[in-house]
């Protein structure tokens, strides 16, 4: 509402809330070639998630990359995309966790908890201004990524600041921290580890936790990502108590010819029926809700590939996704980046 003299109304009117914008990745909006296209081009363009020289990788990009990649990717997809609701399960994880997230705060305050893509649909900024329309005037980005990396976490600022410069009224911002060590996730991820090792009727030889890889160079040039992910493992095997055998890091997901963190998780799944591991079980605790990465790659893809080199059982631990405990960890960690606001 503006502020006219005649009616002495104010433009603060309306004001006072409070909102949360949870976002993750991105993801398609259908599995065929030119919606498979337009995502991977999107995500792909980011100068933080590729960085190599920007006119070599607009050739690499427009000439090989978006070429091949959408039908490819889009076979992946198509396996294990939500037809009932005709969208990828990231975005009907996503859209789950912020509504419990919502429903668990709403004695808390003048709350309002939404949520986003970095990549795709909903746009960040579009959810950012509808929060700011709703009368949000503080408002918490929360990137939904345990592990601090500059390809992921980092877009999501590069994205609200962008967003911010083109309000007129910007609301105060805040962001929720990287949160591979809090205690809720750490008990969260143990927790949903250990009920799943209940529903098996095989105990595995070794459990494998795997992680989004990352190009090399970037953990050289000061991407703490390695670390946090080598943290969280450090922290969850400590949690149950298994030997540093029982419970190894791993990393997936590799992309393009550089050289990536290791081990990959590729490599090690082929190589554990030759060492005696017939019986494996994966997890993937820098995945906040399952997606292509984590339902097609892993659960899928290195099944195949542990069974073709002479594993027996194999099995992968759901993410966190909308569980009783994710939602709860969400809210506490919340809570706390609000202390002052609330
Ligand atoms: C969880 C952390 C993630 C990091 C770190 C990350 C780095 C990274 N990713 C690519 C390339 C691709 N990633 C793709 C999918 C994808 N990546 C993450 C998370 C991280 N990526 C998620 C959650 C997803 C799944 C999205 C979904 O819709 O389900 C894809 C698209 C799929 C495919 O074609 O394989 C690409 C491409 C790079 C280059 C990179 C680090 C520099
Ligand atoms: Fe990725
Ligand atoms: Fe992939």
């Amino acid at each position: 509402m503006l502020n006219t003299a005649e009616t002495g109304e104010t433009a603060a009117k309306g004001q006072g809330r409070i909102g949360v914008l949870i976002v993750n990745l991105g993801t398609p909006e259908a599995t065929s070639y030119w919606p498979m296209r337009r995502y991977l081009k999107e995500f792909l363009s980011d100068p933080r998630v590729v960085e190599t020289n920007r006119l070599l990788w607009w050739f690499i990009l427009n000439g090989v990359i978006l070429t091949i990649r959408p039908t490819r990717s889009g076979h992946a997809y198509d396996k294990i995309w939500n037809r009932e609701r005709d969208e990828s399960p990231l975005k009907t994880i996503t859209r789950a966790q912020a509504e419990k997230v919502g429903h668990e705060l709403a004695g808390d305050g003048p709350l309002l908890v939404d949520w986003g893509m970095r990549y795709g649909l909903p746009p960040v900024g579009e959810r950012l201004a509808a929060l700011k329309e709703a009368g949000c005037d503080r408002i918490l980005v929360f990137p939904l990524y345990p592990q601090y990396s500059a390809a992921t976490t980092a877009t999501v600022a590069d994205k609200v600041s962008e967003a911010m410069a083109k309000l007129r009224w910007q609301p105060a911002l805040r962001f929720v921290p990287p949160y591979y060590s809090e205690g809720a996730h750490i008990d969260a991820l143990a927790h949903s580890l250990t009920r799943h090792l209940d529903t098996l009727d095989w105990t595995p030889d070794t459990i494998l936790a795997s992680y989004h890889g990352l190009p090399e160079s970037y953990v050289a040039a000061g991407d703490p990502y390695y670390d946090h992910c080598r943290e969280t493992t450090r922290l969850l095997r400590a949690k149950l108590e298994l030997p540093e055998a029982k419970l190894r890091m791993v990393f997936q997901s590799r992309f393009g010819k550089t050289e990536w963190i290791k081990p990959y998780a590729q490599d090690t799944v082929a190589a554990l029926p030759g060492q005696g591991v017939h019986n494996l079980v994966m997890i993937m605790p820098g995945f906040a809700a399952d997606c292509v990465e984590t339902l097609e790659e892993v659960a899928i893809g290195l099944a195949e590939t542990f069974r073709e080199n002479g594993g027996e059982n194999f099995s992968t631990v759901p993410c966190l996704n909308e569980s009783d405990a994710s939602i709860a960890m969400l809210a506490a960690l919340i809570r706390k980046e609000l202390s002052g606001w609330i």
